[in-house]
């Protein structure tokens, strides 16, 4: 057991929001356990006006954090587990990744009820291809305008950038506190979620056997299990966090099911699959779909992203 745990965390609300709610579950764990926090500024915290697939690189929201850490400055940290390149630098590890009650994305418009229900040509908000390429896959004819910064920001551009909606993940807004902003949870067969989307990662140092026995009761099997094969497919792909592929891992009865697409940027093209199998086989699992798709036409769709943003 350790007296004082430090917590690495971005400083955006989000991030803070997060960091904070593994802090309390610490304290209420551990009696006497002091918990604090240290904020990290990371690359992608800087860089807020260039549409993050320009920025490209992996690790944008991670990489300071886990310096900083394996430099011994502070002792784990707390990410969106979306935002965690599919690799970990050497040292350390995922010591737990917790339970995820929102995997999806919300739609969030004034005026209109649903993405259906909007009118041809809708101006639509969004910082992410693969929510970009799903909506333009359903619906051809929106205008898909760029929106980046931290969620607070994003909310205003619906007002000050005049777009009918915008698309966040519902796991954001509801910790945040705004899920009554929400127009509509977006069906999975509309738009997969990101890999991990709506997870935390707590991550630490392989080397510190104290610390990761201490964070084990954060992890929770079903979502782990879900998220290793959402992680074994994006690596088979070879994409990073901002490509237009969508998978969701959900587990039930030990059995886990993947479901993924991989589409264009203009979402004119798409190949979608889902495998079911053993929650033991998880990995595998994730690598045997993204082996199917890259054969069903994937392949062709990510060689045709290079340059793309
Ligand atoms: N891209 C930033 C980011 N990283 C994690 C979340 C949401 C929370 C989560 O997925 O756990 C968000 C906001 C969003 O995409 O709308």
């Amino acid at each position: 057991m350790k007296e004082k745990l430090v917590i690495g965390t971005r400083g955006s609300k989000l991030a803070l929001w997060q960091a904070h709610y593994i802090a309390d579950c610490l304290r209420s764990r551990y009696a006497g356990l002091e918990v604090s926090l240290q904020r990290v500024v990371t690359t992608g915290d800087k860089i807020l006006d260039v549409p993050l697939a320009r920025i490209g690189g992996k690790g944008l929201f991670t990489k300071e954090l886990e310096t900083s850490m394996l430099a011994g400055e502070i002792d784990l940290a707390v990410h969106s587990m979306k935002d965690m390149p599919t690799e970990l630098p050497e040292g350390l590890i995922l010591a737990a990744v917790t339970e995820r009650t929102d995997a999806g994305d919300a739609l969030i418009s004034p005026q209109y009820k649903s993405v259906e229900a909007l009118p041809p040509g809708a101006r639509v908000g969004t910082s992410s291809l693969r929510r970009k390429a799903q909506l333009l896959h359903y619906r051809p004819d929106l205008i898909i305008s760029d929106l980046r910064g931290n969620l607070d920001t994003r909310l205003n551009k619906l007002e000050t950038e005049q777009l009918d909606a915008i698309v966040l993940a519902v796991a954001g807004l509801k910790r945040l506190g705004w899920q009554d902003r929400i127009t509509q949870i977006l069906p999975t067969r509309l738009c997969l979620p990101a890999v991990g989307q709506g997870a935390l990662a707590i991550e630490t140092r392989s080397g510190d056997h104290t610390v990761r026995v201490m964070l084990e009761f954060l992890d929770d099997a079903k979502t782990r299990a879900a998220v290793t094969a959402e992680r074994a497919f994006l690596r088979e792909v070879e994409g990073g966090c901002q490509v237009p592929v969508g998978v969701y891992g959900t587990v039930e009865q030990q059995a886990v099911r993947v479901e993924a697409v991989i589409l264009t940027v203009d979402g004119t093209t798409a190949v979608r699959d889902s495998i079911c199998g053993d929650e033991r086989q998880a990995a595998a699992l994730g690598q045997a779909l993204a082996k199917r798709m890259l054969d069903a036409g994937g392949r062709e769709i990510m060689a045709g992203l290079a340059g793309v943003s």
